[in-house]
């Protein structure tokens, strides 16, 4: 396979589905989907995914750099990687989604949305999530990374969103994480739809939503800005030890309040360039809309995702509290 990005956005099929090098073997599994196997024992089982809102380039260029690495035997490879390109026919147009928001889709929720392109991929992604982890031995640890971009710009440019879960998150997760460079962490506190909690969910895989930086184009992303990420991804590929976390610590923050946009009269009360990470102070009106008003109720809120323009029923915006850094198990 020459190039699994450009394959990807081709649509074709390659001409050889199967191969290996010195020390692993690749298999493509359909469109979007490569399983990497070492040939050394393996003790985690690593699915990397991007691309599940097409818009998001800087993941993807990161996976693919990293996969083209691993074939031509310039990464090695400890653990046994799926590699998925969730929402290739938005790629291809640069949309976040063509009919649905995917990432809103998953642990069967694709049942409650109009049948798209985008509910038979987010079917196929959790099957093959599903046969990759069920593929191995029951010791073999877990873990899934969905990476991301954001709309806007951010406060704090690089950081992760743990997935809802009454288990705790695991040391070498969150060592993987502080690792990675990120400028902070933000803990659900409800179930959602995205790739991240089906995995953490139904799959018991330690898993996190990343989000890297600002959406761009395909060739117009500054992937130096991802540098820590892709050196602690590329430890966690070899089996190497993580490298040192450089700068400030991590920020830890919870989700105090999810804005649901119930209809299209909703109002968000912020200016349209409004950063993520802003903090409001107590009292703020930030949202309106017929029958309910979100007024920030703590001392200090910090705003993540606003995002007016989603579909009624969905999350336009989420509200943050800090938490104390050591408050995760
Ligand atoms: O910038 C935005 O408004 C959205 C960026 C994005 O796609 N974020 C993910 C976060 C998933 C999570 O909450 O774990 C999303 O909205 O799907
Ligand atoms: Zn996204």
């Amino acid at each position: 396979m020459n190039d699994f990005l450009a394959l990807t956005l081709s649509g074709e099929a390659p001409t050889v589905t199967r191969g290996e090098n010195d020390s692993l073997r690749w298999r493509w599994l359909g469109e979007g989907l490569v399983e990497l196997t070492p040939k050394a024992a393996w003790r985690q089982s690593l699915a990397l995914s991007a691309g599940v809102h097409g818009n998001e380039t800087a993941p993807i260029e990161l996976l693919n750099n990293v996969l083209n690495d691993l074939l031509a035997g310039r990464q090695p490879l400890a653990v046994r990687l799926l590699l998925a390109l969730g929402n290739p026919a938005a790629m291809r147009l640069g949309k976040r989604y063509l009919h649905s928001d995917m990432n809103r889709m998953f642990g069967g929720r694709h049942q409650q949305f109009a049948v798209s392109g985008e509910t038979m991929r987010a079917q196929q992604l959790e099957q093959a999530l599903t046969a990759f982890f069920a593929a191995d031995a029951p010791q073999v640890e877990r873990y899934h990374y969905d990476l991301h971009t954001a709309i806007r710009e951010s406060k704090l440019p690089r950081f992760g969103l743990l997935p809802y879960q009454q288990r705790p998150y695991g040391r070498p997760l969150l060592a993987c994480l502080a690792a990675a460079g990120l400028d902070a962490l933000v803990v659900h506190q409800a179930p959602g739809g995205t790739f991240s909690h089906f995995s953490s969910e139904h799959l018991q895989a330690a898993s996190c939503t990343l989000e890297l930086g600002k959406a761009w184009p395909f060739g117009h992303n500054d992937l130096n800005q991802f540098v820590a990420i892709d050196r602690a991804l590329r430890s966690q590929l070899s089996g190497a030890p993580l490298p040192p976390r450089d700068g400030e610590p991590l920020r830890l923050f919870r989700v105090a309040c999810s804005l649901i946009k119930h209809s299209e009269a909703f109002r968000l009360h912020l200016a349209g360039d409004t950063a993520n990470f802003t903090r409001f102070e107590r009292g703020t009106l930030l949202c309106e809309q017929p029958g309910e008003s979100y007024r920030v109720r703590h001392d200090s809120e910090w705003i993540l995702f606003p995002n007016p323009g989603v579909a009624p029923g969905l999350r336009a915006g989420l509200m943050l509290i800090e938490i104390a850094p050591d408050s995760l198990r």
